[in-house]
């Protein structure tokens, strides 16, 4: 194993680089790195973070730890082994836009589901794209492990431009419902072996085992559902929005019992309920701005007066160590089970072999070895296939530079109903995203 590893950290002005450096950290004995870079386009960011992480290296007595912060791609990836991925192009300022805008026309304003995450994916793909294409130049042997959303739309552009790139594409999101579940209903998530598939933020459980009561809990997890609401696991306590968004699991399962759904599938089957529910002046966006973004920017200013003493505070859940263990895994070669964004090839058999799916995979040194699964139904199937399809011409826009595709695209979203409800808020969003998007025309 290699003992002096090199990582860097893409959108290292991230509000979420503290979870992932204070992951890396405990697990030093299997992931040793000796220099960490933080890469960012906005030197603002770059600076405040610099000033954080410096502190959390005082705190945890790894002063020998050698910190980078560039805004300089050749500085941030030559030689690189590990890069970790978390960009937000056009911040938080842009996410704004895109739950904001769709809310206008009553329909679904989210970071990643609906047209909001279309919006986003015309934005990210770009930004995305960039960082591979640098790693391909300074570092082609290192292993891009990617957070940055929309992961759908990114992995099916990355599937096009780069086949054959390092790169792995994964969400928090099970493991965080998972934990959610676990914590609420007296069950241990680490004994759990979960056989999920979808897409990314829109997917099912088939199959929760539980290896010491050894039994498919998932029945009795839905049959627990459909009686009481969850509450927030610990790492979400406080935040309304998770609040909301777990008690709907409820609901899903009355309507659907048949398999425990994601949470995001909330946009999808409740979109006048979701609307109904939103503050179209005060989104999640302006509620994140206040909390973990203002907090990021708190701790900086804090370090920059002087004020050193038990000032880091974040709680980031299982974020930072579940793409921590997948380097770890990777590193020692000690295949462990993950969740994966990734070409179906097969693995849902009924599905065409090109969407990108999200499904359970063994990860080791050789990376993705993702499960055979087995056939969906029809409902599943249905809403798949059609958001799929919406997706591979959402990336044919891109490419293509074309506003036709666009707007099937925008119409075949699942939670639009109408073509002229797709044109207006598409009209909009092309102005709101002059400088983000790809020409459409
Ligand atoms: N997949 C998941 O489950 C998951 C979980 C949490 C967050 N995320 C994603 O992680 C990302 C970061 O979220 P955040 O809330 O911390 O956002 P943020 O805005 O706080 O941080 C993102 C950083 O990326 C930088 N950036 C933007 N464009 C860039 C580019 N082209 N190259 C380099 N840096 C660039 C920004 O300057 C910013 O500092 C988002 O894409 C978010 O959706 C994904
Ligand atoms: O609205 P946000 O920015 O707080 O969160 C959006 C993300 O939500 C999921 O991830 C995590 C989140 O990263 C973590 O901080 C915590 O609050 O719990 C969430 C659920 O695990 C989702 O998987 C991401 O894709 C979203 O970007
Ligand atoms: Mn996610």
């Amino acid at each position: 194993m290699k003992d002096n590893l090199i990582i860097t950290i893409a959108g290292g002005g991230s509000t979420y680089t503290p979870g992932i450096v204070s992951a890396l950290l405990s697990n030093s004995s299997k992931f040793p790195i000796t220099e960490m870079r933080l890469y960012d386009i906005n030197p603002k960011r770059n600076k405040d973070m610099k000033l954080i992480i410096n502190q959390l290296l005082i705190d945890k007595d790894r002063q020998d730890m050698k910190l980078v912060v560039t805004e300089n791609p050749e500085e941030a990836f030559t030689n690189v082994d590990f890069v970790f991925s978390q960009i937000r192009v056009g911040g938080l300022a842009m996410r704004e836009q895109d739950e904001k805008i769709p809310l206008k026309y009553d329909l679904v304003g989210q970071e990643t589901c609906g047209l909001g995450g279309f919006a986003y994916g015309l934005r990210s793909i770009g930004g995305i794209l960039e960082i591979v294409g640098y790693v391909q130049q300074y570092a082609p042997d290192a292993w891009i492990l990617n957070y940055t959303n929309p992961e759908s739309i990114i992995s099916e552009a990355i599937r096009r431009k780069y086949p054959d790139a390092n790169m792995i594409n994964v969400c928090d999101m099970t493991i965080s419902l998972e934990e959610t579940i676990a914590s609420n209903f007296g069950y241990d998530r680490k004994n759990w072996i979960p056989t999920y598939y979808g897409l990314n933020h829109y997917g099912w459980y088939s199959k929760i085992y539980d290896t010491s009561l050894k039994r498919d809990v998932m029945p009795e997890i839905i049959d627990k559902l459909r009686q009481v609401n969850m509450d927030v696991a610990e790492f979400n306590e406080g935040d309304r929005y998770w609040a909301k968004t777990y008690q709907l699991m409820s609901a899903m399962v009355k309507y659907f019992p048949e398999a425990l759904p994601n949470n995001y599938l909330e946009y999808y089957w409740f979109p006048d309920l979701m609307v109904e529910n939103e503050d179209k002046y005060f989104t999640r966006a302006n509620m994140v701005m206040e909390g973990r973004e203002a907090n990021t920017r708190k701790m900086a200013e804090q370090i920059r007066n002087g004020e050193t003493e038990d000032i880091l505070h974040f709680n980031f859940g299982e974020h930072g160590n579940y793409i921590v263990d997948i380097a770890v895994a990777i590193l020692n070669d000690e295949p462990k089970r993950f969740m994966v964004i990734t070409p179906n090839k097969g693995s849902i058999p009924n599905l065409r072999e090109d969407a990108v799916v999200e499904v359970p995979a063994y990860i080791g040194a050789t990376g993705v070895e993702q499960l055979a699964l087995h056939p969906i139904n029809d409902f599943h199937k249905g809403m798949m296939e059609a958001q799929v399809a919406a997706e591979k011409l959402l990336v044919d826009a891109f490419f293509e530079n074309s506003y036709d595709k666009a707007l099937q695209a925008f119409t075949l979203n699942q939670t639009v109903p109408s073509a002229r409800a797709a044109k207006q808020v598409l009209d909009e969003m092309l102005i709101a995203n002059k400088d983000y998007w790809p020409e459409l025309h």
